[in-house]
């Protein structure tokens, strides 16, 4: 946690969801409905296809609907793509950008992410720029490195806390039951707050840094306590209400 930035809990449905699953998006919502709002904010990022519907049943809670990926142009012959401007038209608030499987399996590179927050942000959405290291990088002693380069390249210059949200997500430990020790959560964090200070000033140390990374109900206690870990980016445990919500419970066991 960060003294003076509320805490976000942010989920990413992946390519998983069919109408059938807005049950579980409805017990999310009613979830924060009766109190877990007061400790930390939500977001729940869908399939484009679930979107409409998404923010609909959101709307009546304080939990927002996101889209989990973008185009960086808002519109055109780019068959199969979806703009910023379609993803906030369908009443989205934010949308992930830089997914380690949108770099991975899109051949995405820094500059297509700093392209698309632009897009986002041009689309009034709030950017989820993630970054993280592989397991090669990691084993190499490369992580902090890789994490410079990520946010020199990934992050334009305008990012302020209000547009932009940073999740720093170890590629080794998305989906893996895998985590990082506390410490090297602490390290990694500490080491992205400080370069976005040096790159976007000190308006940057109010700038939400998400942990991702296997987080489930039993370890968000440890991960969200670290310092400079100002929420969570959830994929797997995002898919069951029951599990979300334990997750931003976390909240209500951090001092
Ligand atoms: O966007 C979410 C992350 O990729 C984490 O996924 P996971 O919680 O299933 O490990």
């Amino acid at each position: 946690m960060t003294p003076g930035i509320r805490p976000l809990v942010a989920g990413n449905w992946k390519m998983n969801g069919t109408s059938a699953s807005l049950n579980e998006l409805r017990m999310i919502g009613n979830g924060f409905m009766s109190g877990l709002d007061a400790e930390t904010e939500a977001l729940v990022c869908v399939p484009a296809t679930l979107l409409h519907q998404a923010a609909e049943i959101l709307s009546r809670t304080p939990v927002r609907a996101g889209g989990e990926d973008c185009h960086p142009k808002e519109s055109g012959a780019y068959t199969g793509c979806i703009s910023a401007e379609m993803l906030k038209d369908a009443g989205a608030s934010h949308v992930i950008v830089g997914h380690s499987e949108c770099r991975e399996q899109s051949g995405e590179d820094d500059a297509m992410v700093h392209a698309k927050a632009s897009a986002a942000w041009r689309a009034g959405l709030v950017a989820v720029i993630c970054i993280g290291e592989t397991r090669a990088e990691r084993e190499a002693g490369a992580t902090l490195d890789i994490l410079s380069r990520q946010l020199d390249g990934s992050v334009p210059p305008s990012a302020t806390a209000a547009n932009t949200i940073v999740a720093y997500e170890p590629v080794w430990a998305i989906g893996t039951g895998l985590t990082p020790t506390a410490a090297d959560v602490a390290e990694a964090h500490a080491h992205i707050r400080g370069k976005l200070i040096a790159l976007l000033g000190d308006a940057a140390a109010r700038m939400r840094i998400l942990y991702g990374g296997s987080v489930k109900p039993s370890n968000a206690v440890e991960l969200l306590g670290v310092e400079n870990v100002d929420g969570a980016l959830v994929g797997g445990a995002s898919l069951k209400a029951a599990d979300f919500l334990a997750i931003a419970e976390a909240y209500m066991n951090i001092s």
